[in-house]
């Protein structure tokens, strides 16, 4: 691994190729993926170093990347390959699943359908309790060593193979339980609750069908006067609009980033930036829900030649909506640390590649800047960035913090600033206002950055400020605003 010599070089422009500063990069707290690839790096070690490790050879999955773990948590948005030791060979996520490890599934069968063992031949194979086994399907499973059992847990990118692996295993398995419990539905019908059988498999037709139906009918009317009782509360109460509106779009993020993570696994593997096209589908149905409608202008300015930093202003957490409604491909965004916490939009977050910064910490900020400038090139990808730092609904602009400038000084690409008209008009935490509103978004034409050095950052942030402010004035019906500010 290389090492540098003076960790804060970074700052010094492209001009001067900075070296890493590893060992702070490995102070950067990064719980999720630390965990992962602390695991991995772990491994990939024991693997090279004691060939003949005493845990076994299972003890290392089989394709595990040989990746130093901090490159791959700095910007991991390339999904084939190590995004920063890009001559370290292909990066295949799917290879750990090989060594992934296995559990013997007679073993989840057997307590699954121990109470169903009279059907069951009396010499089952796999069977090592007393009673016996419905008849296996397929060849009898063999149990793994014990090594196996013990196997580490599989990095985060392994959690989920897109093909075989676990999933076939799983389908598998569905389908012998089913089978297991058909003979218990046949046999144990009489001593079935009545409602249980009612319940499962169509069953009201049969066993008194107008008392399920008069439930229903029950269930359907208290359905209908909750929601209107809502209803109600939110025509006569603005805080219970806001309240539970704004609840709806977090519950909105929380479930759908739930089941969004498994798709981005199974399409995509893991982390990279091509999750970021699932994520957008789905987030760009959002607005139906809320009543909010889009006018984008300039889209054909993203069309620039490989990377480029986009900023833009950042108002409310409804930004997300904004973001994926213009978001071109191969875009990653930097965003607080945090946000890595959150459940599952901290799940989806990660998948979908963002870069995590710690704003507690400039030192730990400004490296992963440093870092992310160095291979974006590389990995041809965009980095959207909130250059205010924080969400800010009043209409106007914070001052500009300047990572992102410094990012595309150093990486030497244009800067792309996205103004979203205010917000103010339509919703306004303070105010307990959350309507349908429309919203203006213009991308505005890239401003390029070659030959610019760290001395000409500041100029290119007061530039980008002012005409962001200009655009976000005359988008928000505020003209003649803005103009002479600096
Ligand atoms: C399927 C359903 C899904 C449901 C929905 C869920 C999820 C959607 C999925 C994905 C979307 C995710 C979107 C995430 C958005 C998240 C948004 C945010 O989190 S915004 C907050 C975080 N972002 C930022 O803060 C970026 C802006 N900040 C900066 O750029 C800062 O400069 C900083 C790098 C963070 C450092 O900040 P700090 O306050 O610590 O320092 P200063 O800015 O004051 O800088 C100090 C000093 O250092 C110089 N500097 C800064 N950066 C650099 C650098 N890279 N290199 C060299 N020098 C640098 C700076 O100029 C200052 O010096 P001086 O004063 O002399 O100029
Ligand atoms: C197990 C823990 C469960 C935690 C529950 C999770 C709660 C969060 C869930 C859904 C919220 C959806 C948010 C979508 C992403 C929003 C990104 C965003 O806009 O972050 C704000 C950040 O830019 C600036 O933060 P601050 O203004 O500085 O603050």
């Amino acid at each position: 691994m290389r090492k540098p010599t003076d960790p804060t070089s970074h700052q010094e422009g492209p001009k001067d190729p900075t070296p890493i500063p590893w060992d702070a990069l490995e102070a950067w707290e990064d719980p999720i993926p630390m965990q992962d690839t602390k695991t991995l790096h772990h491994m990939v070690r024991r693997s090279k170093n004691t060939p003949h490790s005493t845990t076994g050879p299972h003890t290392t999955p089989r394709g595990t990347p040989k990746t130093p773990h901090h490159a791959r948590r700095a910007l991991p948005i390339a999904p084939r390959r190590n995004p920063i030791s890009h001559q370290e060979g292909p990066y295949d996520p799917h290879g750990h699943h090989e060594g992934a490890p296995k559990l013997p599934h007679h073993a989840t069968r057997d307590t699954k359908t121990r109470r169903h063992t009279k059907r069951g031949p009396k010499n089952a194979p796999h069977n090592t309790t007393a009673a016996p086994q419905p008849p296996p399907t397929g060849p009898p499973p063999a149990p793994g060593p014990v090594t196996e059992l013990r196997a580490p847990k599989p990095p985060l990118l392994a959690l989920s193979p897109p093909h075989g692996g676990r999933c076939g295993r799983t389908r598998g398995g569905g389908a012998e339980l089913s089978r297991a419990h058909r003979p218990h539905k046949a046999g144990a019908a009489h001593a079935a609750p009545r409602g249980g059988g009612r319940k499962r498999g169509g069953g009201s037709v049969g066993l008194g069908g107008s008392r399920g139906r008069g439930m229903e009918l029950g269930w359907l009317l208290w359905g209908a006067a909750v929601l209107l009782l809502l209803h109600l509360l939110m025509e006569l109460s603005p805080a219970v609009n806001f309240v539970l509106r704004i609840g709806f779009y977090y519950v909105l993020c929380i479930v759908c980033s739930g089941l969004t993570a498994p798709v981005c696994l199974l399409v995509n593997g893991g982390r990279t930036v091509k999750n970021m096209r699932i994520i957008k589908t789905v987030v760009k149905s959002f607005k139906y829900f809320f009543g909010l409608r889009f006018e984008v202008k300039g889209l054909e300015n993203f069309d620039v030649e490989g990377p480029a930093i986009i900023v833009s202003n950042h108002q409310s957490i409804l930004d997300m909506m904004g973001l994926m409604e213009v978001l071109p491909d191969g875009c990653v965004q930097v965003g607080k640390k945090e946000l890595m916490y959150a459940g599952t939009v901290g799940l989806i977050t990660y998948l979908g590649g963002v870069i995590f910064i710690n704003r507690k910490s400039t030192t730990s900020a400004k490296m992963v800047m440093a870092e992310v400038a160095k291979t974006m090139t590389a990995d041809n990808v965009k980095v959207w960035v909130y250059p205010e730092g924080t969400r800010n609904c009043t209409g106007d602009l914070l001052p500009f913090k300047k990572g992102a400038f410094h990012l595309a000084v150093q990486a030497q690409v244009p800067v792309i600033p996205v103004v979203y008209s205010s917000f103010t008009t339509f919703y306004n935490p303070k105010k307990n206002l959350f309507t349908s509103g429309k919203i203006k978004v213009e991308v505005l034409p890239p401003i390029e950055t070659k030959g610019l050095t760290s001395d000409d950052v500041s100029d290119l942030t007061d530039r980008c400020y002012n005409i962001m402010r200009e655009t976000l004035f005359r988008l928000s019906g505020r003209s003649g605003e803005g103009k002479d500010s600096s």
